[in-house]
């Protein structure tokens, strides 16, 4: 499988920036796109728009190609700092509103990835209302990706495609310790827009959703604002507890390969796929931050500053789950979270994590509200579902944290050039 879809250019490589442009002619009906077929939807947003800026060296410049014939960008990508997450409810009753939905957010997603717009920001006639909203139009591509997701829900009855439903993709049952508000689960869709600027993230969700109007409508999102993952490349960083959190987690291609893409037990549309759990977990900082630091390290089973495993000094000396203190007692507790997540304690199930950090203000007690918004790949959601029904009933994490929104999707392949994602499932 071709990883290249996940590597990224720099303008010094061909990619090209909304910097300079101002409100190009015409537009991109966003909300009353004439199409013709699907391809037109995907060819309409794809042709045209954006002039290419000079080359610059930025960060901000970095732009993740959007086709590709292996995986989706924004799996195995290195987490950008930023996300919005938002899922949606299909609210239409046909199945080819849903494809040309899917197509008009592919060429979009192509275009903001490497930093254009979606149409004229200013249009020439007055009366016209502008395609793009413009918020990102001074910014680079800053990393953007933007990850396609399909819950159940996609494959009821509405839309005659239960034949061809992922084969691992269920709603996930109740859970132990779960908390879940109805509110915050769920959804037919998915987009994880990840980017190093918060602005162009949430833009390109802002657009997304304004195209999906009449055909989806908004269920529940996150804005993150500290990605709580790593890449190999990247300094572990620190979720809301304090606490280094992606010490330990898939950077092997064998371990991409056996744990992250969907396997050939899968429906064929989904090669090169993979499987999405979403969770809101809310911490409640203000008790945390009254446990003294020997319980926060226990609870955890790592130091706090270094992030070293309780048996070790250093960050990334592989933890001893078998070594015992004077009194014969594990010297990382068994009910800690990382004895009782780690691939050595669970049948060497693993999973990709790439969640980040989220604050909402206070809630109505004046309490902070913040939390992780726990982003999950997986070749199976199963592998997820063992993992949490131990935490759930035994992490000592419990007393601090609660899940509160949950939702899986299937998250088809990247799109091809000149296609869309999920168009094999339509197709096959
Ligand atoms: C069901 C899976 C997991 C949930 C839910 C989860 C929530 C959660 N985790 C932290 C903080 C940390 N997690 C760490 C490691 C870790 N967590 C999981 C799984 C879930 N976490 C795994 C598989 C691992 C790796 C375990 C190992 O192999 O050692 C760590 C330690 C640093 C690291 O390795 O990343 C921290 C810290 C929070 C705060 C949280 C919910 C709010
Ligand atoms: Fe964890």
């Amino acid at each position: 499988m071709s990883e290249s879809d996940d590597r990224p250019t720099g303008s010094a490589q061909g990619a090209v920036s909304r910097r300079g442009f101002l409100g190009g002619a015409g537009g991109l009906a966003a909300s009353g796109l004439a199409v013709g077929g699907i391809a037109g939807a995907a060819g309409g947003f794809a042709a045209g728009y954006g002039t290419p800026a000079p080359a610059a060296a930025s960060a901000a410049e970095v732009a993740h190609p959007f086709y590709g014939s292996g995986h989706q960008a924004g799996i195995r990508t290195e987490p950008q700092r930023y996300t919005v997450f938002m899922s949606y409810d299909l609210t239409t009753s046909v199945a080819r509103d849903v494809e040309v939905l899917l197509a008009r957010w592919s060429a979009a997603i192509a275009q903001l990835a490497k930093g254009l717009t979606v149409g004229s920001v200013e249009p020439h006639r007055p009366d016209a209302v502008g395609v793009d909203s413009g918020e990102a139009l001074d910014l680079g591509p800053e990393g953007l990706t933007v990850t396609i997701g399909f819950g159940p829900g996609l494959f009821d009855e509405r839309y005659g495609l239960a034949a061809r439903r992922p084969r691992h993709l269920a709603e996930l049952p109740a859970m132990p310790s779960d908390q879940l508000q109805p509110a915050l689960t769920g959804g037919d869709l998915s987009l994880q827009a990840c980017a190093d600027d918060p602005q162009v993230a949430y833009h390109a969700i802002r657009t997304l959703t304004r195209m999906a109007k009449g055909t989806a409508t908004t269920r529940w999102t996150v804005t993150g604002f500290g990605r709580a993952s790593a890449g190999p490349t990247q300094q572990t960083p620190r979720n809301l507890m304090g606490f280094k959190d992606g010490t330990r987690n898939i950077v092997d291609d064998a371990d991409y390969e056996r744990w992250v893409w969907a396997g050939s037990d899968d429906q064929p549309w989904m090669t090169g796929g993979s499987y999405l759990v979403a969770r809101k977990i809310h911490i409640a900082t203000e008790t945390w931050d009254t446990d003294r630091i020997s319980d926060q390290n226990a609870v955890v089973g790592r130091t706090k500053v270094e992030g070293a495993p309780l048996t070790g000094s250093r960050e990334h000396d592989v933890p001893d789950f078998e070594a015992r203190d004077a009194s014969g007692q594990p010297v990382i507790p068994a009910t800690s979270h990382v004895a009782l997540a780690a691939h050595e304690n669970n049948g060497g199930v693993k999973i990709l994590r790439r969640g980040y950090n989220y604050t909402e203000g206070i809630d109505a007690l004046g309490q902070i509200d913040a939390g992780l918004l726990f982003l999950a790949y997986m070749r199976d959601p199963q592998q997820f579902i063992t993992l949490q029904t131990k935490l759930g009933r035994v992490d000592r994490l419990n007393e601090y944290i609660a899940h509160i929104g949950s939702a899986v999707f299937a998250v088809p392949p990247a799109a091809r050039q000149g296609s869309y994602i999920g168009a094999e499932l339509f197709r096959s």
